[in-house]
């Protein structure tokens, strides 16, 4: 799905409005009315004191549409007029009217902070107040007041945005904005959503299709694409029953010191459970037994040295090498990795202490061959690239980076953001229980295990990313948050796999 500015938005709309021959009300009454629904589905007529604040602009028409409807389904419902400015949008006069008709609860008009309504921690709040039409931070009053709702502990359903939250920019320390349970939005998620400065804000989030004109969704360039599973679907590729495993490519791991075999054991299971044909593992010779007991499948090199890399000399010519898990920065390991790039020219998948030693030693990233995946944790990228102010302006300096070494960049994080082509994708799968030593490492083998089967890396990048969340979400529901261990998900892949074509 893609994700768009505030401004293409509010073109989508006017489109919306032209070539559908409707009104801008009726366009309100229709989001409006899908989020009334919604709401009514979940609260099957509880009896329960709905309070919505509504704005004086379309978020709020939104609102008082909302409020019209559940009150016709006999809700008990107590609408606000958040009165910030005495100029009110056409659909907001017009569905106040209408609103005015239905019920002879009038709104109540907030103008100060005498005027602010108690709130009950048992009451369900509508946040209606501001959309995508913020230009400013919230001040004065209402500042309080968004302070105000939070403050009650009530459970609060945020209309398109989180009051207070800007669809382009992260909001100052000192800004107030509402921190919602759940935000229902409109046809395309926003990039706040995603972003680690942001998300928080936003709750659980659903996204309602207000029917947007088409032509306009599927031929603008977004700014980014949420990867769920329909995107992800399309990028798989089917196996040919006439196949053998040298169609599937042969996946070099190497990495590995004495203490940290596993992070290699951990890479070449999942480039293995991801489908590469034939996997060999180089690694210090002390891993040797571990590996070959752990992990029959793999054929095994061994370094001339006991507890470290020192000369990666392998005499293969293997589809995709993936390096770094593990693998310490001695400053032999150090020279070998020189050697190893410059003797590599097929794209290769750069992790953990690989990325640190790019980071300490730039004249490396001039030997890596195009198109390299790097798989950088924040802390990895911030040593790679340096600091940043802000979210957006972290994206725009990955965006510089990739861009000018032609390289995949996957920032990991709880949304995994992926960088390639000069395009950027937000992963949707994955939880908390993957914040555990070793999730990074089955990362790397798998998407290594798809470049080794001919995927684009970007591509790779993308489904890999992907289907380790998944796998990471399955093994969660059965295991639970807490006991989900990185080995987990290489052995959850299959369900994975599985999982990406049952509805
Ligand atoms: N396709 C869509 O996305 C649709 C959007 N609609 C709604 O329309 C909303 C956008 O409506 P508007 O453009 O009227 O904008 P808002 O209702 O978000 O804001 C209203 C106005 O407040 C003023 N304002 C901004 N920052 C302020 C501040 N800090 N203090 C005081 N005033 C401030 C601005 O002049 C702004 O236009 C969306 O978020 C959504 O809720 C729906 O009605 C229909 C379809
Ligand atoms: N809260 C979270 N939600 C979703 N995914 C997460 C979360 N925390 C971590 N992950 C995923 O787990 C992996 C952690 O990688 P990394 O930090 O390199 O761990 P390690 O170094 O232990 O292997 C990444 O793929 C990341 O996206
Ligand atoms: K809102």
């Amino acid at each position: 799905m893609k994700i768009f500015s505030a401004a293409q938005l509010k073109k989508a709309d006017e489109l919306t409005i032209k070539n559908q021959n409707i009104s801008s009300t009726e366009l309100m009454e229709r989001a409006a009315s899908l989020v009334s629904a919604e709401i009514h589905k979940r609260l099957q007529n509880s009896d329960i004191a709905i309070k919505i604040f509504c704005g004086v602009g379309n978020n709020g028409g939104d609102g008082l549409v909302i409020a019209r409807h559940l009150i016709e389904k006999g809700y008990r419902v107590k609408v606000f007029v958040v009165n910030y400015s005495d100029n009110r949008s056409n659909d907001f006069l017009i569905n106040y009217d209408r609103l005015k008709e239905t019920t002879n609860d009038w709104p109540e008009y907030i103008k100060s902070e005498h005027d602010f309504p108690e709130i009950d921690q048992n009451d369900f709040v509508i946040d209606a107040i501001f959309g995508i039409g913020l230009n400013r931070p919230l001040e004065g009053w209402i500042a309080k007041l968004i302070d105000h709702i939070n403050n009650s502990k009530a459970f609060i359903l945020a209309i398109d945005m989180p009051s207070g939250l800007f669809s382009d920019r992260i909001p100052k320390k000192e800004d107030s904005l509402i921190l919602a349970n759940f935000t229902i939005s409109f046809q395309t998620p926003k990039l706040v959503f995603f972003l680690p400065q942001t998300m928080d804000y936003v709750g659980d989030l659903q996204i309602l299709d207000i029917g947007l004109d088409r032509e306009f969704l599927s031929s603008e360039k977004g700014k980014a694409e949420l990867i769920s599973k329909h995107e992800a679907r399309l990028l798989y590729k089917p196996r040919k029953s006439n196949s053998h495993k040298g169609n599937y490519g042969h996946a070099l791991v190497v990495g590995g010191s004495y203490g940290k075999i596993g992070s290699v054991l951990l890479s070449s299971k999942a480039a293995l459970r991801t489908g590469a044909g034939l996997v060999s593992t180089y690694i210090p010779k002390c891993g040797y037994s571990i590996l070959q007991t752990a992990l029959p499948e793999a054929m095994v090199i061994t370094d001339k040295n006991d507890e470290k890399l020192t000369n990666i000399d392998h005499k293969m010519d293997p589809s995709v090498i993936c390096f770094g898990m593990g693998a310490g920065k001695d400053p032999e390991t150090i020279e070998a990795f020189k050697k190893l790039l410059q003797n590599t020219h097929k794209p290769m998948l750069i992790d953990a202490d690989g990325l640190n030693m790019i980071a300490e030693n730039k004249e490396l990233l001039k030997f890596l061959p195009k198109k390299s995946v790097l798989t950088p944790h924040p802390k990895e990228l911030q040593r790679l690239i340096g600091d940043w102010k802000d979210d957006f302006d972290k994206i725009e300096k990955v965006q510089d980076f990739t861009q000018s070494h032609d390289l995949v960049l996957v920032l990991k994080g709880s949304h995994t953001f992926i960088f390639g082509d000069g395009h950027m994708y937000i992963n949707n799968s994955g939880n908390p229980g993957m914040a555990t030593a070793g999730s990074g490492d089955v990362l790397s083998g798998i998407i290594a295990g798809l470049i080794s089967q001919q995927y684009e890396p970007l591509a790779a990048a993308i489904l890999g990313v992907y289907l380790h969340g998944l796998s990471g979400d399955i093994v969660a529901e059965n295991r639970s948050y807490q006991a989900l261990i990185s080995g987990d998900i290489v052995e959850n892949m299959g369900a994975a796999f599985q999982s990406l074509f049952a509805d």
